[in-house]
């Protein structure tokens, strides 16, 4: 069932040019989903808008069938969207325990929260850190202290920005693996990756922006067995033009 769904999406930050335009997007229930693209295509933006942080300048943003006021991100987290951003955002001089506890401080009242053991469960790498600072943790330590922050808001749709920046290959291949566990309970990840080839491995479906628009929408697996068509897409903004001669 499809839990977050955008219509003729505009957004960006200068009203006279938007960088996302015209952008129909859906994400499952359950479902990982990659949204690729190069610099500047428009992902941050995208996700900056899911989560209310920045205002739309058109169309319609529905999760769970209920449609979304702009730039409310209060509204955002309530309905279930929660965003991992960029720069983890993580209150450095606080313990990760600290750090949880502030997320079950400012969760919503819905039935169901996740408790702190729960998450841990997830990264139980973190639990011999809990006393250590959120600074003083390795980047894997801190990518997943803000995943789990996240989780504890019970997200219906979790976006997480560049997770893998930063990052050895194998620490990000286990975090993902994590997020496919998360999937499997039914909540959407809508990742926005720059390592192309492990965003392929752990989603179902990417979309490729370029220029704010889609150029490459398939499933992930399919993708991956031919990148051709995602390099494509990324050098000319059309995913199945044929290779020239
Ligand atoms: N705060 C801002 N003010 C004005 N323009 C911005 C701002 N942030 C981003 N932009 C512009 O919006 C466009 C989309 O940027 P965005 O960061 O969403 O792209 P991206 O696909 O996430 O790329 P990257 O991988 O480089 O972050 C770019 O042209 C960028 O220069």
């Amino acid at each position: 069932m499809t839990v977050l769904d955008c219509t003729h999406l505009d957004a960006g930050h200068v009203r006279t040019s938007p960088c996302i335009r015209g952008l129909d997007f859906a994400v499952d229930e359950g479902e990982v989903v990659a949204i690729l693209g190069p610099n500047g295509a428009g992902k941050t933006t995208l996700l900056l808008t899911l989560s209310g942080l920045i205002p739309r300048m058109g169309g319609t943003v529905r999760v769970g069938g209920d449609e979304m006021p702009s730039g409310n991100p209060r509204r955002a987290v309530r309905a279930g969207v929660v965003l991992v951003p960029d720069d983890r955002a993580l209150f450095r001089r606080l313990s990760t325990r600290q750090n949880l506890r502030l997320a079950i401080h400012q969760r919503t009242r819905r039935s169901g929260d996740h408790t702190m053991e729960e998450v841990l469960q997830y990264f139980p790498a973190l639990r011999p850190r809990l006393r250590v600072a959120a600074g003083q943790l390795s980047g894997g330590e801190q990518q997943m202290l803000a995943i789990a922050r996240a989780l504890l808001q019970k997200p219906k749709v979790l976006l997480i920005d560049e997770l893998s920046m930063g990052l050895a290959p194998v620490v990000v291949e286990s975090i993902m693996s994590v997020l496919r566990d998360v999937a499997a309970t039914g909540t959407a990840v809508v990742l926005v990756e720059q390592h192309v080839r492990l965003a392929l491995e752990v989603a179902d479906r990417a979309v490729v922006l370029v220029h704010g628009t889609v150029a490459l929408e398939d499933a992930a697996a399919t993708l991956a067995a031919d990148m051709g068509r995602v390099e494509r897409a990324y050098l000319h903004g059309v995913g199945d033009q044929p290779t020239p001669a």
